[in-house]
């Protein structure tokens, strides 16, 4: 087991070597640490007090499951609940956790098992560590990455916060990730803060491994082959978030995964039909004609004929640096570590990633688009030279037509790319908090100009082909683009 010799013994780094039988090395703690900023001073007028009465004959009655304070996900104030010391609902004040037990598991390192018969909704143990800003947790995340730290122990806790267990931590810090949990993370108020728990999806018979989604969002960094041996699995952690996604361009093939390394082309003649379209681009190299394709191949033709493609089975290639350079500086500055538990990528909020991805000015230009075969291959949405395409026509009418269209294209992102930074607090927020949904009028305005963006770039790319297409003084018409005419068809299409 490693040791990092400046640590002062109270701050003794790592813990995970993983063919070691040695028990882990940590600080071991039950409450956060706030060494880093001071914990919260809730006012008396901030107290949630609930009104249940304690009955007697009905101890459900001193805050169970319908205590206003419970229903909300916050924990009584001792001195303040009506039911005193009979109050049920102070369970991370009191530590009240299940009984658990470590033991080293085949190739995860340590886990954590069930030490008694649990059941479904109770809580099991909090998630405790050092509150730190997102900052220092990415600090910190590429630090024990550089240091080679191959267990990640930071979780998100809120829009500005995470809890890092590496040094510092509870039990919880042992249990592994599973693609079919029998547990979950659920976030509670607990005094003014808020603290993660570790809770049971399901019955847990004494003696099973407890495993929960980390579901965390994955950028960079080794990647980790899942081994939680669920049928549904997952191969990766962190396999199911955009952010690995975006990193691995890994498909499947029945049982066979594979990855794609340096720039991830699809090349394959049978079923590319841009590889034709290529061919007829190169007779006319002085018009771009790629560029007017809303998803067509990486790069231009040159590029395309240039760039190696390399696939391997993921057995033989190390999951390092399988990242295109251009990618990882973008999300490098809005990165999240690898470590978050609660960034949640599930259908429900696939709205949101949406959301983001499609953002304009900030998008990731590069794609994940499948094929008819089920594979799928990056794109990148090249960008349209719109006054050189005008250029090109010989008409004056037709290219006023174009720009016209061009003017109410970039009026329709630029609209959109404010209402994303007005809504952008409340989209991290979400995500973060690993909430089902955003507030339906907030997604409503993000759907109506997504909705006016894509018809406003419909109208230009079907304007420029229109008009390319025709020539001069036949009877294709030239169609006016009018602001009315987009709120009916967005009427149109969101009915
Ligand atoms: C929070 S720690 C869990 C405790 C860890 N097993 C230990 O020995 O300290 C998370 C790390 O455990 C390992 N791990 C957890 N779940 C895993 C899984 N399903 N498959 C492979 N490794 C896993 C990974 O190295 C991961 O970064």
């Amino acid at each position: 087991m490693a040791r990092d010799e400046d640590s002062s013994p109270l701050e003794m780094k790592i813990f995970s070597d993983q063919n070691s039988e040695e028990l882990p090395q940590y600080v071991n703690i039950s409450q956060n640490d706030f060494s880093y900023r001071k914990h919260r001073k809730q006012k008396e007028e901030d107290f949630a007090i609930c009104e249940c009465k304690y009955d007697i004959n009905n101890p459900d009655s001193a805050c169970g499951e319908r205590c206003l304070n419970v229903l909300t996900s916050t924990e009584c104030t001792p001195g303040f609940c009506p039911c005193g010391a009979d109050c049920k609902n102070q369970r991370f004040q009191k530590c009240q956790y299940a009984k658990t037990k470590l033991f080293k598991t085949e190739g995860r390192g340590w886990g954590l098992l069930a030490d008694e018969n649990i059941k479904a909704g109770k809580f099991i143990i909090e998630y405790c560590g050092e509150v730190i800003s997102w900052k220092e947790a990415k600090r910190r995340s590429q630090a024990y990455e550089i240091q080679g730290l191959k267990d990640a122990f930071i979780i998100s806790l809120n829009a500005s916060e995470s809890i890092d267990a590496t040094k510092k931590g509870s039990l919880a810090r042992f249990i592994n990730h599973s693609c079919q949990p029998n547990c979950e993370t659920r976030k509670w108020n607990v005094l003014g803060e808020i603290r993660v728990g570790i809770f049971a999806k399901q019955d847990i018979p004494i003696g099973t491994e407890l495993g929960y989604d980390y579901n965390f969002e994955w950028y960079g960094g080794a990647k980790v082959r899942c081994l939680c041996g669920a049928t549904s699995c997952s191969g990766f952690l962190g396999a199911k978030s955009r952010g690995f996604q975006e990193d691995t361009y890994l498909w499947e093939d029945d049982d066979d995964r594979y990855s794609v390394e340096k720039i991830p082309l699809y090349d394959s003649a049978e079923d590319e039909p841009s590889t034709r379209l290529l061919k007829c681009l190169g007779s006319n190299p002085e018009f771009n004609i790629d560029g007017m394709l809303m998803d067509v191949k990486v790069g231009s033709a040159q590029q395309l004929l240039s760039t190696s493609f390399v696939v391997q089975s993921l057995e033989s290639v190390p999951m390092e640096g399988i990242l295109i350079n251009e990618l990882k500086a973008e999300v490098n500055d809005s990165k999240m570590y690898p470590q978050d538990t609660q960034q949640t990528f599930s259908q429900k909020n696939a709205m949101i990633s949406r959301i983001r991805s499609n953002t304009a000015g900030s998008i990731s230009k590069k794609r994940s688009k499948q094929y008819s075969n089920g594979k799928f291959k990056n794109v990148v949405q090249k960008q349209v030279d719109v006054k050189a395409a005008a250029l090109l026509l010989s008409s004056k009418e037709a290219q006023e037509e174009v720009l016209r269209y061009e003017e109410l294209k970039n009026d329709a992102a630029s609209h959109l790319k404010s209402l994303y930074d007005e809504i952008r607090p409340a989209i991290e927020e979400h995500e973060r908090d690993s909430q089902d949904s955003v507030a339906t009028s907030v997604a409503e305005k993000w759907i109506e100009a997504c909705c006016l963006k894509l018809k406003a770039e419909f109208d230009l790319h079907s304007s420029i082909i229109k008009n390319i297409a025709c020539t001069p003084g036949t009877s294709c018409g030239q169609a006016k683009p009018s602001v009315d005419d987009n709120e009916t068809d967005i009427k149109f299409l969101t009915n």
